[in-house]
């Protein structure tokens, strides 16, 4: 498990170095930094696993609904793929619906019954597989994604995250 910031939740006040974070998160999720941190996490998975990474595929938690996944995590996992020699897992899992997008508060994750997470089980029958999200808090989206890949003989091996939520 590795996240490369610390996101600092909106009702703490945030130094100049937090708010940069905040602002880099946001942009993430929005689909404006795709490559550039594309680049941090294909140096950080070829530092962590070598070149040994051809049968390993980098799949991405679905954002909210498939065309905000689309807009986040398109043009970023194709990237981290090509740059990290690992396999693209994007194409192999589709959202139908829509769950509120509530990062940080934990009634939130109680609204998630909306939402249809889509894989392609075949493809990830036997591979070993690679996590990703934006932001990790509680671990609740880590653990259920991890558990569903699982569920179809995929081996989970770790999860990286662009940034944890402090005090939480
Ligand atoms: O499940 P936990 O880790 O609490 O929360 C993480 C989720 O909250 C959102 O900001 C992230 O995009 C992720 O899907």
């Amino acid at each position: 498990m590795f996240n490369f910031f610390d996101y600092l939740p909106t009702k703490y006040q945030a130094s100049a170095r937090d708010w940069q974070v905040r602002k880099y998160v946001w942009a993430f999720k929005d689909g404006k930094c795709a490559v550039s941190a594309a680049q941090l996490v294909a140096k950080k998975i070829r530092e962590q696993f070598g070149t040994s990474v051809s049968d390993m595929v980098f799949a991405c938690i679905p954002a909210s609904s498939q065309r905000k996944n689309e807009i986040r995590y398109r043009e970023f996992s194709e990237e981290v793929a090509r740059l990290s020699g690992t396999v693209n897992g994007y194409s192999h899992i589709t959202v139908e619906g829509e769950r509120l997008a509530i990062h940080e508060s934990k009634s939130g994750k109680h609204v998630n019954d909306v939402q249809v997470i889509n894989f392609d089980k075949e493809f990830f029958k036997d591979k070993k597989v690679l996590v990703f999200d934006d932001v990790i808090t509680l671990g609740y989206s880590y653990a259920r994604f991890a558990c569903h890949l699982e569920s179809f003989g995929a081996s989970v091996i770790g999860g990286m995250f662009l940034a944890k939520t402090l005090f939480v």
